[in-house]
């Protein structure tokens, strides 16, 4: 298979060292927005900037310039930017009248635009700017180091179409990686999108110290949370009980690796927001989706009191200890999911 990924950041360039590692041998193709970076990659095969000191294959082929030449020969492609960049990057494929899928990796949701006026998850991004484009997505608990460095990692390939399932699992099912298909692309989304803001709230909880029956309660609601907006939104319950559900959410706010939970972290210890996100170096797509979640969950009518917590926080209207007060002084409530 020919694959073009586009976007080098941690995960595009993970994802295009994971395709091009493949026993199929998929020529891939990367595309990286600077040319400056992208001549260091090509000289040094590795990505100094997101994963240093992981090779990158003799496969993985580095463009930069005009996305029509990444995408000429391509089977498949492959979006890896942030939710930021989706629109524009689907909107000048969609012009190329391209004719193969497109699957994203992003996890989010776009801020409300002029034209939406609402949040909107990757696909109904697609279907506004890209009617035309045939869509998949590709998620589930996946730290970019630990794929670049082949520990196993288990994937959910998401699509409408079976054979957009089919090509991913093609692409990337193997000794390292096991990909599942699923039919539920909003549940898909949805998991991938709450999970980064359940993360930052665990990162405070941790950060405070608050201690490990917290975070397990922290959790547990979070996925309760994460459950009743998607469902609400039309995923299917079970989803969320998968890999790019429960599976993303554990990871994410467990483990050390995690930009979202970073950001919980130092802003227990008091560090302002905008410093935070200048040191990180990385896109943390819970900050920049907490409040799109927030104002459509109440469009919706569902309730989402950790999610409106982390937007308060982020917003500088309440502090780390005051947040976590506000959540323990809640009324009593039934644990249904409902
Ligand atoms: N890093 C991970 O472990 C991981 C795993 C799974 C999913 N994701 C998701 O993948 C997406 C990308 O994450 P990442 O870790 O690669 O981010 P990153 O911060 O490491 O890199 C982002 C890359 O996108 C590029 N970019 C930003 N805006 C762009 C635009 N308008 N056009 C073209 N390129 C643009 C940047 O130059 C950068 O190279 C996010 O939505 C993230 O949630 C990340
Ligand atoms: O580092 P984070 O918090 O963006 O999470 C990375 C991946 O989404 C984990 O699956």
């Amino acid at each position: 298979m020919s694959i073009a990924i586009l976007g080098a950041g941690a995960w595009g360039t993970a994802v295009a060292i994971a395709a091009a590692r493949h026993p199929a041998q998929h020529q891939v193709t990367l595309w990286v927005r600077d040319a400056t970076q992208a001549q260091h990659m090509r000289t040094h095969r590795s990505n100094q900037r997101y994963l240093d000191g992981v090779l990158l294959p003799q496969n993985v082929h580095i463009v930069d310039g005009a996305l029509s030449d990444a995408v000429g020969n391509a089977d498949l492609v492959i979006l890896g930017t942030p939710v930021a960049a989706l629109r524009p990057m689907l909107t000048t494929l969609d012009k190329m009248g391209l004719q193969v899928p497109v699957v994203w990796l992003c996890k989010g949701i776009e801020p409300a635009q002029a034209s939406t006026a609402i949040g909107l998850l990757p696909h109904e991004v697609q279907r506004q700017a890209a009617p035309n484009i045939v869509s998949g997505v590709l998620s589930g608990p996946s730290f970019a180091l630990e794929v670049a460095q082949n520990l196993p990692t288990a994937l959910v390939a998401a699509s409408e179409h079976q054979h957009v399932q089919d090509m991913l699992i093609g692409a990337f099912h193997g000794k390292h990686i096991r990909v599942y298909g699923n039919n539920d692309m909003i549940g898909v989304e949805v998991g991938g999108a709450i999970k980064n803001v359940l993360a930052i709230a665990t990162g405070i909880c941790d950060g405070l110290q608050l201690g490990l029956n917290a975070r397990a309660a922290l959790i547990t609601r979070g996925l309760a949370e994460m459950s009743r907006f998607g469902v609400a939104l039309g995923g299917q319950a079970s989803t969320f009980m998968g890999l790019s559900g429960v599976g993303d959410l554990v990871l994410t706010a467990t483990g050390g690796l995690s930009r979202n939970r970073k950001v919980g972290l130092l802003l227990a210890e008091g560090h302002p927001l905008g410093d935070i996100l200048a040191k990180l170096g990385h896109v943390a797509e819970g900050v920049y989706c907490a409040r799109s979640v927030e104002q459509r969950a109440q469009q919706i009518g569902v309730e989402m009191p950790i999610t409106s917590a982390v937007v308060r926080l982020l917003e500088g209207r309440t502090s780390a200890q005051e947040l976590v007060l506000q959540l323990l002084e809640r009324d009593p409530g039934s644990e249904s999911l409902r």
